[in-house]
């Protein structure tokens, strides 16, 4: 079975809070965008495996899409008929690693949707978001797929029809960030989040490039990493509508109006010794 994972970015993320266990309430705008990792799981075998390809991860039950094996079949043992298989996964991975791309979250979330059909669907979408969960705050999102308003720690998933076709450029610096750690440095006091919160129109409104997008992890993020100002200074001089980090970065996208100026872009900036840039589009 051949699976696509796609990336995402966070059109604008604010911290709206911290729960006692430590996770951190959010309120984001998120899409997917076309860049994938691809995935290719062989079922039967004797024990389950990963093999990742174009980069350098960990290969025991703390990779993502491991992690998912484990925990689909686990829960199909407890909750149905069904016999879980082992399976071998061969992983090609596009995706940066820690670029607040959430490339490990979508793996994540796609074995879990591509073993659920192979056993002919034994969960429903809103029990997959739940296996999703025990995996990562993002993976839930990736079940679904769409744009979202997402909230609570990333399990209320809310869809989300304003968001007009856009190119994107992503530049990803050439470094990875912890998310754990970008957390662990904000200083929630100074987001007041649920202030500027008001002005984003819910309901029925549409998402300006120029005037919605934010992130409150990006200013923690870039005391440390004066690079990403200068991407989302280059971005906005080569004609993006608006740039900002996406997730716990590292990576910075800009949104562009068309396809011809985001490729335009794209040359610019992979000039740049150590960057890695992609133009691409978002999944509306
Ligand atoms: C910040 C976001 C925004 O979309 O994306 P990324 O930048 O990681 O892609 C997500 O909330 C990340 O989700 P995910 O990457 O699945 O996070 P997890 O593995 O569940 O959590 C890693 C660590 O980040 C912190 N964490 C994560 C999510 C959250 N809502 N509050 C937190 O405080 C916790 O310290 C946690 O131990
Ligand atoms: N299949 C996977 N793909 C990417 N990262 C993974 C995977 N499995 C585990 N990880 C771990 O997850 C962390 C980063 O995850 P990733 O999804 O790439 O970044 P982010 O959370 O910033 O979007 C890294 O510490 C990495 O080692």
């Amino acid at each position: 079975m051949e699976l696509l994972a796609p990336a995402k970015i966070n059109l604008f993320l604010y911290v709206t809070g911290r729960r006692p266990d430590g996770y951190h309430e959010l309120c984001s705008l998120m899409c997917a965008v076309a860049i994938y990792d691809r995935l290719v799981l062989r079922m039967g075998g004797a024990r389950s495996t990963v093999a990742c390809h174009g980069c350098d991860l960990p290969l025991d039950g703390t990779n993502l899409a491991l992690g998912a094996v484990t925990v689909f079949n686990a829960a199909l043992a407890a909750e149905t008929q069904r016999r879980p298989e082992q399976v071998a996964i061969r992983l090609d991975k596009k995706i940066p690693v820690g670029a607040g791309l959430g490339g490990g979250s979508s793996d994540a979330a796609a074995v879990l949707k591509g073993l659920n059909a192979y056993h002919g669907h034994p969960f429903d979408e809103g029990r997959l978001c739940a296996l999703a969960l025990v995996l990562g705050a993002d993976v839930p999102f990736f079940i679904r797929g769409r744009p979202a308003l997402v909230t609570g720690i990333g399990e209320r998933i809310r869809p989300y029809a304003g968001l007009p076709a856009m190119d994107v450029v992503i530049v990803y610096p050439g470094f990875g960030l912890s998310t754990a750690a970008v957390f662990k440095n904000l200083n929630l006091a100074l987001t007041k989040s649920k202030k500027k919160l008001r002005y984003f129109p819910f309901n029925n409104g549409s998402f300006s490039a120029t005037h919605h997008l934010h992130n409150d992890l990006e200013a923690g993020v870039g005391e440390h990493f004066t690079v990403l100002a200068d991407i989302k200074e280059r971005l906005c001089r080569l004609g993006a509508m608006g740039a900002a980090m996406t997730g716990s970065g590292s990576a910075v996208f800009g949104l562009f109006a068309n396809a011809a100026d985001a490729s335009k872009a794209k040359d610019v900036l992979e000039q740049q010794p150590g960057w890695q840039v992609f133009a691409t589009r978002l999944l509306t």
